[in-house]
């Protein structure tokens, strides 16, 4: 689909982050399909953004009331905004198979064998020290030569050092796996999800706010690429480090073990009852977070309106609500995290208590042995702390891993290209043909357009008029499959829109939208993104969408900037580079969504002249507001309630008194 123009006015701070992402993916892959799918995006993200404007009010009353649902009802067809869920019970395994699959498993089980190899060298380390001190030699030093004492030393120094050096040596590869796999893992799923998200039909974009994206997009990101690899990193450690010593404890002291075995226990037993709370209550910290970045988006691209209505400190107050319910959670959570420390600190010192009070009352357990159970349940507590809070930090974690991974696995819209591919010249004539063609926006909504059949020939100029809500931009999303038929079927040139790929598709149609949208860059890169055409076809077209001359007297003429979403130029201007966009990109079919809408009307008179010039064998459908546009086309196709009720000449129309369209004319003063 060539977009000529779009809302970028409209997309502003908020969008540009999704833009941003989008552009990111554009500099890696720089493919048109990679474009195409942004510019859709931005296309949807900026047609949810309308929707949005509508229910912001019904989303407030339900923020002011606190309703906290964290589930979505059972019935969500055709609702709009759908709830955020908050998934119930523990994490699922899928999540973390996930998560290692995108660090790579071979990868993943090197960098755990490198820590067990490490933790492994440790305990053969505390045994080295046991074995040189009870070797003979040593015991009895003065039995043997000084030298030989020496040697001897040296042996047991080297081999302890070396055991040491080797543990580093280990260590460092864990890390280094670690680390260098946490990057691509979290590249991984950050692009991943963004693919999805591009891909997405647009009814995920009409019923999924964007601060609902963005929170996945920056906080949850965040946290895997952040905190995550940190928590695991030393859960892992510790994990290991735990391990080993009580393997070391088991070995030299079974004693110990009448205190290491209800410990564990009762740990395991405060982490089962803690977690599950640990878990749910970052679960609905993230999704409060989410109306908060909504809240926030809305207000900054609305501040001017915002502003002018004097509604200010209401926002402010809405901000504070939302922020309110948010810290509520976030409270929790970390007031939780600060008792299960206090918790299992009293705990362990309850059983350093316990051990030091049964060595005082015992009388056939030596010192010695107390002592190195005292010592070695010390150890222990310290680790089993880390661990405890590792593992519940690890399970906070894991809930973003398991949030962005929702976004993995979106339905997607039609494929992309299928292997089913129209002639490169299709379409060659530009007939569109609608055959019973019935379609709505989701499932669980009416029919927004039912039982449209027409024939449109070839070159012929219809134009599409109608009262608001009649169908007539549902009718170019049809064209575009932005939504799919519930029933019929469209017919370009004797294909069927539903049988070719998307990209296939969208590219040999060219719309020019109400809302220009340009880019932050420079007039050269907005005219043509993929720099497909020469410097002179730039200019040609410059010239025929009337734009040479300020093309000119600017410094950098095609290499000027034309600044955020084409700031630097009036919105008469944005739509004539939006013009000069379709030109360069013709194609049979040309569609016009009000093109002329937000310009006044000498631009209007150019636009429509350079339209009739260039595009002169083309098909062209235009909707219109401004009856005037459209009264020397061929036909005109007047829609109610998503049915065509007249489609005529415009002459032969008029003739018709009673008709819709004589009506229209006659209330816009043309007859
Ligand atoms: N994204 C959407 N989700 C659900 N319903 C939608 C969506 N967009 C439009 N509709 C509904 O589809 C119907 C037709 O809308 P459409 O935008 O096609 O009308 P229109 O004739 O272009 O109106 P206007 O002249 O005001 O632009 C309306 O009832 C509208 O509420």
């Amino acid at each position: 689909m060539h977009l000529s123009s779009d809302g970028a006015s409209a997309i502003n701070s908020t969008k540009h982050s999704s833009i941003m992402s989008v552009g990111k993916l554009l500099v890696k892959h720089g493919s048109l399909i990679d474009l195409e799918r942004s510019l859709s995006a931005a296309v949807m993200i900026k047609a949810t953004m309308a929707m949005r404007e509508r229910n912001l009010r019904e989303s407030k009353a339900s923020m002011s009331k606190k309703s906290l649902k964290t589930s979505i009802p059972d019935s969500t067809e055709g609702q709009l905004i759908k709830e955020e869920t908050a998934q119930e019970g523990s994490v699922n395994l899928s999540v973390l198979i996930e998560f290692i699959k995108a660090m790579g498993i071979p990868a993943t089980i090197m960098g755990l064998l490198a820590l067990a190899a490490q933790q492994g060298l440790n305990i053969y380390q505390n045994f080295w020290i046991t074995f040189w001190t009870e070797d003979i030699y040593i015991k009895n030093a003065t039995l043997i030569h000084t030298q030989s004492y020496t040697d001897i030393t040296f042996y047991y120094l080297g081999i302890y050092a070396l055991l040491g050096v080797l543990q580093g040596i280990t260590l460092f590869l864990f890390g280094m796996i670690a680390f260098t796999r946490f990057v691509k893992a979290t590249g991984d799923i950050h692009d991943r999800g963004l693919n999805c998200i591009l891909r997405s039909p647009m009814s995920f974009f009409d019923t999924t706010p964007v601060g609902r994206i963005m929170n996945r997009f920056s906080s949850d990101i965040d946290v895997i690429d952040d905190r995550f690899p940190r928590t695991f990193r030393m859960l892992s450690i510790m994990g290991f480090m735990l391990f080993g010593t009580i393997v070391v404890i088991i070995v030299t002291t079974p004693v110990s073990m009448a205190v290491i075995i209800p410990m564990l226990i009762v740990y395991i037993v405060i982490i089962k009852l803690y977690l599950p709370s640990a878990r749910q209550l970052k679960r609905i910290e993230s999704v409060t977070r989410s109306p908060i970045y909504n809240h926030f988006s809305e207000t900054i691209s609305g501040a001017s309106i915002i502003r002018s209505y004097r509604s200010v400190n209401r926002f402010i107050d809405e901000f504070y609500t939302r922020l309110d319910i948010n810290s509520c959670f976030y409270y929790a959570a970390n007031t939780g995290m600060g008792w299960i420390g206090i918790f299992i600190e009293s705990l362990g010192n309850l059983i350093l208590l316990a051990v030091a009070l049964f060595g005082i009352i015992s009388t056939d357990v030596n010192g010695g042995d107390i002592g190195l159970a005292l010592t070695y349940a010390f150890q222990i507590i310290i680790a089993m702390n880390i661990v405890v809070r590792g593992v519940s930090e690890m399970q906070m974690n894991v809930v973003s891993i398991e949030r962005c991974e929702e976004y993995m696995h979106l339905p997607p819209e039609a494929d992309w290209i299928q292997r089913n591919k129209p002639p490169i010249d299709w379409p060659q004539k530009g007939t569109i043909k609608f055959c019973n063609y019935k379609t709505r926006y989701r499932m669980g909504l009416e029919l927004v357009l039912s039982g449209i059949d027409c024939f449109i020939e070839n070159g012929e100029r219809v134009g599409i008029v109608g009262r608001t809500g009649a169908g007539k931009s549902s009718l170019t999303q049809a064209l575009f499959r932005i939504i799919e038929p519930a029933e019929g079927s469209i017919v370009i040139d004797g294909i069927t829109t539903t049988t070719i790929g998307l990209h296939e598709l969208r590219r040999k149609i060219t719309i020019l939208p109400q809302d220009p949208v340009l880019f932050s860059d420079t007039l050269r890169v907005n005219l043509d993104p993929l720099g497909q055409f020469t410097d002179t076809e730039i200019w040609k077209a410059l010239e025929c969408a009337h734009l040479k001359d300020f093309a000119m007297n600017q410094t950098k003429q095609l290499m000027s900037e034309l600044g955020e979403g084409g700031n630097n130029l009036s919105i008469g201007q944005r739509q004539l580079v939006c013009l000069a966009r379709t030109l360069l990109h013709k194609t049979n079919i040309l569609l016009l969504d009000e093109a002329t809408a937000a310009v006044d009307m000498e631009t209007d008179d150019l636009i429509q002249r350079t339209i009739s010039e260039e595009f002169a064998e083309c098909t062209i459908l235009s909707i219109a507001h401004r009856l005037n546009t459209v009264m020397d086309y061929d036909r005109i196709m007047v829609l109610d309630k998503g049915t065509i009720v007249e489609f005529d000449a415009p002459d032969n129309l008029l003739r018709n008194k009673d008709g819709i369209f004589y009506l229209m004319a006659h209330d816009a003063g043309l007859v």
